[in-house]
């Protein structure tokens, strides 16, 4: 017999042996357990700790959640719940090290979690500006996907809707940007994360306080959904932190944590029980759960019994830490982590079907996820007017000062040289910062619900960002449009099709890629008081190599990569081909004919513009507008993935 058999035999004894197995203990082979072993997680020692390492959150503990029981998670503040709840979930951020084995019927953890298990927030993170209705119409689109019809998907919702108690607020909008209008309470909020997790249909749902500020009811009400779900074969582990007596009972199982020890697991009644035997007894009418809280944050009093006399003594934390190790019920759970392992070995029967279930990725078509995260970008603009119109009132405002002072300077004369310089600069530059800036705090603004969304695995950082970027795209193209229109036809700029529509396409991808730039500032660094601390250097280089202050070739040769990084030469150069190629006859009447520029041609030497790179000047600001773009991807992606 193999030591694997060995162990497995006595481990299937042992649980033969229990009178009183765990619920759902009894499993078929689409059902999953959850077991983690030695399980210690240890902060990353960071530069301003301590040179002796720091303590470990959660120190060498065991145990199992069995497929469909609800089980509670308690324990006093900074036991280490969350820490727990989220390794078991496979979103533990990196600040942390573990070591020890966490397994899914055998199979190490890893990112299958994201598809088969749901993880509720203690602070849930919601989109402002949209409805609940489409808040879960969007989220059944991500998580479902195409392969379910939109029938479908309509009758789950309105089922979901009625079973959350959620029906009343369907078109309440979750949240208001301005903060004014009614929007869901935080008792709905938390039902809504609940009812997002619903769609899915999850094997594991993690949930991470979800009474906390709630009232009785509603958390009995929340409580009692999570206990249907178990029913259809969800596990669900909740951390809770004082729950009425009633409410205590519905969970089939607790676990106890105390100082990032295991205190207990095992039935409520079995823990009454555990802390019973060692002199611990709920005093009537005292709750029972503040009582098992009280008990593991601090030394209490012990009462107990020999023959017809009453002891009493003290009771630590960690005593009842070391009592649990010597029980039954951790006997029980060693067990069914053994058997676990067995299985896992011997490949029994259900491998296969577990194997394919646990790594059935979600079936999702790319540019459908695309376009419904973009739905919800374009939403939350449309219902968020006052900015995007705030900002085409002020971009047509400056266009008119701009058109108005330069309506009567343009003209072919020297003066009208200077002027229309002048105004090309002043499109750049004006299509150059305000965009920039703005774009500041477009990812800092969305990146914690993006990130929360990208650990549930509903899109890609590439999806995500691309959806923003397209979705403010109209936005954008209304906005330059407006503005240089109005500055070409009030300003007299040339009057030909072709010279209106190079100025119009430059000035659109000058705009475009100061977005890009913005993003690449704004995802590279954590803050948008630092990013904007590195782009004011950075708008120096811009204006210096517009080509209108200096000539780029009387730079020293060290800095004359500038202008790549840069696009108002490139932008400048294209609008001033655009307004002077061809013009042959420029006025220089009082003018030393030898200072004067009689031509267009002329006039484009003088800044070291040539006609001949109009070309260039358009593959160099799209090739420009991309390179931002893929590094701002790149830097959120780096982001996301650190955090
Ligand atoms: N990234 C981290 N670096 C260092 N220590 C951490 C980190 N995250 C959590 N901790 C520490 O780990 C301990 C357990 O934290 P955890 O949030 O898991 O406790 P908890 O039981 O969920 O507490 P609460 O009930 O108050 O939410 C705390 O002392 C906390 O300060």
């Amino acid at each position: 017999m193999s030591t694997w058999e060995t162990i497995a035999n006595e481990s299937w004894a042992v649980v033969d042996n229990l009178d009183s197995m765990p619920p759902g203990a009894d499993r078929n082979s689409t059902d999953v357990t959850l077991m983690w072993q030695n399980l210690t997680i240890t902060p990353v020692r960071s530069r301003s700790s301590s040179a002796c390492g720091q303590l470990p959150v959660l120190n060498d503990i065991s145990g199992t959640l069995q497929p469909g029981t609800l089980v509670a998670l308690m324990g006093p503040s900074g036991a280490g719940k969350t820490t727990l709840m989220s390794a078991l979930a496979y979103r533990m951020s990196d600040k942390m090290t573990i070591t020890g084995d966490i397994r899914v019927n055998g199979w190490p953890i890893g990112s299958y979690m994201y598809n088969i298990s749901g993880y509720i927030y203690q602070d849930e993170l919601l989109p402002d500006s949209i409805t609940v209705q489409e808040h879960l119409q969007l989220m059944a689109h991500l998580k479902l996907g195409k392969g379910v019809s939109a029938d479908r998907k309509r009758t789950m919702i309105a089922d979901i809707l009625s079973k959350t108690g959620l029906e009343r607020c369907a078109n309440t909008k979750i949240a208001n940007a301005s903060g004014i209008g009614k929007t869901l309470s935080g008792g709905e909020k938390k039902r809504l994360a609940f009812a997002v997790e619903l769609l899915s249909k999850p094997k594991f749902l993690f949930c991470d306080e979800p009474t906390t500020g709630l009232d009785s009811y509603s958390a009995r009400q929340l409580v009692e959904m999570m206990k249907s779900l178990t029913r259809a074969g969800t596990t669900v582990l909740c951390s809770i932190h004082q729950p009425a007596e009633k409410l205590l009972y519905e969970f089939d199982s607790l676990i106890l944590l105390t100082g990032g020890q295991t205190g207990f697991i095992g039935s409520p009644q079995e823990a009454v029980q555990f802390f019973r035997l060692q002199g611990l007894e709920c005093e009537n009418g005292y709750n029972t759960a503040d009582f098992l809280i009280k008990v593991l944050s601090s030394t209490t009093t012990a009462k107990t019994t020999k023959g017809n006399q009453f002891t009493t003594g003290a009771i630590c934390p960690k005593t009842i830490c070391n009592n649990y190790v010597a029980s039954e019920a951790a006997r029980r759970q060693e067990a069914l982590i053994s058997a676990e392992l067995y299985s896992t070995a011997v490949k029994d029967g259900r491998d296969e079907a577990c194997r394919s279930q646990l790594f059935k990725g979600r079936d999702r078509c790319w540019f459908y996820t695309l376009y419904w995260i973009m739905y919800r970008h374009v939403l939350q603009a449309h219902r968020n007017p006052n900015l995007q119109y705030f900002k085409i009132v002020q971009r047509i405002a400056i266009a008119v000062l701009v058109g108005l002072c330069f309506s009567d300077a343009i003209e072919l004369s020297q003066r009208g040289v200077q002027a229309m310089q002048g105004v090309i600069f002043l499109i750049v530059s004006e299509n150059t910062f305000l965009p920039m800036y703005a774009a500041l705090s477009m990812f800092p603004e969305s990146f914690p619900l993006f990130q929360r969304e990208k650990k549930a695995n509903l899109y890609s950082t590439a999806q995500f960002y691309i959806s923003s970027i397209l979705s403010m795209s109209p936005f954008v193209l209304l906005e330059t449009c407006a503005f240089i229109l109005i500055v070409y036809f009030l300003a007299n700029l040339r009057p030909t099709i072709l010279g209106l529509i190079v100025t119009v396409a430059v000035s659109v991808l000058v705009m475009n890629v100061s977005i890009a730039c913005g993003c690449f500032f704004s995802t590279l660094f954590p803050t948008v008081a630092s990013a904007m601390s590195y782009l004011v250097p950075f708008d120096y280089i811009l204006m210096i190599t517009s080509g209108i202050f200096i000539k780029i070739w009387s730079m020293p040769i060290y800095l004359r990569w500038m202008p790549f990084i840069s696009w108002m030469m490139f932008a400048s150069e294209a609008i001033s081909i655009a307004q002077w190629d061809g013009v042959k006859n420029i006025e220089c009447s009082n003018i030393i004919p030898s200072i004067c520029l009689h031509n267009g041609e002329q006039v484009l030497d003088q800044y070291s513009f040539s006609s001949k790179h109009l070309r260039t000047d358009f593959l160099v600001l799209v090739g420009q507008y991309f390179i931002y773009h893929v590094l701002a991807m790149l830097c959120l992606a780096r982001r996301v993935s650190r955090n």
